[in-house]
């Protein structure tokens, strides 16, 4: 069975509304197709109905149709807008195009160019639908799982944080969810659809740091062959994401902190500076204050990472989360292996609710697996005794 494309026309002229309507729905039985005589009509249908296709003219009374497609993009930007101009208002559907509108047709409309136009941008309509899906579908990937009271003050906090410009030390042991709490403060913020690009610091050998942060031209050093941007040019418009920022050595501090306070960088070997629009994040498992203290860090990069500090907390210190986080890894773990998901029984819960997790989740995940892996149909007791290596 084909699908049913719902198709809402936003027209005054009750002729061209009529015309539409009828050569829509004898062109496929599949369209579905509603009307509406002024844009504020039409605003109401849409925060009604989900329509796949909106058809709007231009001149109309009360909401024109600009109005109508700014209004409803707000509300649904996935809707696909096709406008229909007039003599007077050709300039008007360009900047429709701009401000979201898939296409134009013009007045009167001639048959074949709306059919077509309707049949592409319904296609469209069902990519955006997809790609939205797979979006939500990665995203849930960065979901916070937890209802103890330190996660609900984290959440709250990345909620407060997120919207705005400031940078974010996070900290907290291996394996807390400091990633996690980045990702979030990158998909809740402003700069959601830019790149999120995440730098592990302890894992770029020291006299690599400065080209991989921040890029390099031909001929710098012996193998670089060709001009490469750095990860802060990657992370233009985005976020950057500094994981392990205790590890870095005093000179790569010195570069980053440059590159935060004047928000510029030099690719190794150029002449000229790079402006750059990043927004940092930083994580570490280190106690900065200590390194600081004993000459490895410095403080003035510290002061310029810390203007929020979000700590995250161990394992150990919200248990109550364990039943929620064993549920989610189940899940998780049979939807990546295309299987069923297992059933803990209550009893193997509160034995691993009561463990000694120290703060990792990344191990509770690992036993969740083996578990999943060894253990029987429902996973036991006995099951975790035998196969958590407690
Ligand atoms: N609250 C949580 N809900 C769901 N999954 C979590 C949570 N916290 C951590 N995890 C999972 O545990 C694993 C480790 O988390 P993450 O990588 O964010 O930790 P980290 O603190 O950045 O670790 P490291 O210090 O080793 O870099 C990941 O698989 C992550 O998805």
């Amino acid at each position: 069975m084909t699908k049913v494309s719902k198709i809402l026309i936003v027209e005054d002229e009750s002729s061209i509304r009529r015309v539409l309507k009828k050569i829509l729905e004898e062109e496929s039985s599949s369209y579905q197709v509603d009307v509406a005589e002024d844009g504020e009509e039409g605003l109401e249908k849409i925060k009604a109905e989900d329509y796949d296709l909106v058809i709007s003219d231009i001149k109309m009374p009360k909401m024109d149709g600009e109005e109508l497609l700014v209004a409803a993009k707000k509300l649904k930007p996935e809707t696909v807008f096709v406008m229909i101009s007039g003599h007077g208002d050709l300039e008007t559907a360009v900047t429709t195009m701009r401000l979201g509108a898939f296409d134009y047709i013009s007045k009167p409309p001639d048959l074949n160019r709306l059919l077509t136009t309707v049949r592409n941008g319904l296609d469209t309509s069902k990519l955006v639908v997809e790609n939205t899906i797979l979006k939500k579908k990665v995203n849930k990937k960065y979901d916070i799982i937890g209802e103890s009271t330190p996660i609900v003050r984290i959440k709250e906090m990345i909620e407060k944080v997120a919207q705005t410009e400031a940078r974010v030390l996070i900290t907290g042991s291996n394996g807390t969810g400091k990633e996690l709490v980045a990702h979030q403060l990158h998909l809740q913020s402003k700069r959601a659809a830019q790149p999120f690009i995440e730098v592990n610091c302890a894992a770029i050998p020291s006299e690599l740091i400065e080209s991989e942060l921040f890029g390099h031209v031909k001929g710098a050093f012996t193998s670089a062959v060709k001009d490469r941007p750095g990860k802060f040019e990657l992370a233009n418009s985005g976020t950057i994401f500094l994981d392990e920022i205790g590890d870095m050595s005093m000179p790569a501090q010195a570069k980053v902190l440059r590159a935060l306070q004047e928000n510029m960088i030099t690719r190794v070997g150029a002449e000229k500076d790079v402006k750059v629009d990043v927004r940092v994040l930083a994580a570490t498992n280190k106690d900065l204050k200590k390194e600081i203290a004993e000459g490895r860090f410095r403080e003035d990069l510290y002061h310029r990472l810390a203007v929020i500090l979000i700590e995250v907390p161990c394992l150990n210190d919200r248990r109550d989360d364990i039943p929620l986080l064993l549920t989610h890894f189940v899940k998780q773990i049979a939807n990546e292996q295309g299987t069923v998901a297992k059933v803990l029984t209550e009893e193997a819960i509160q034995l691993l609710k009561e463990y000694d997790w120290t703060g990792n989740i990344r191990e509770l995940r690992n036993v969740v697996e083996r578990l999943i892996i060894l253990g029987g149909k429902e996973i036991s007791k006995e099951d975790v005794e035998l196969f958590a290596n407690k």
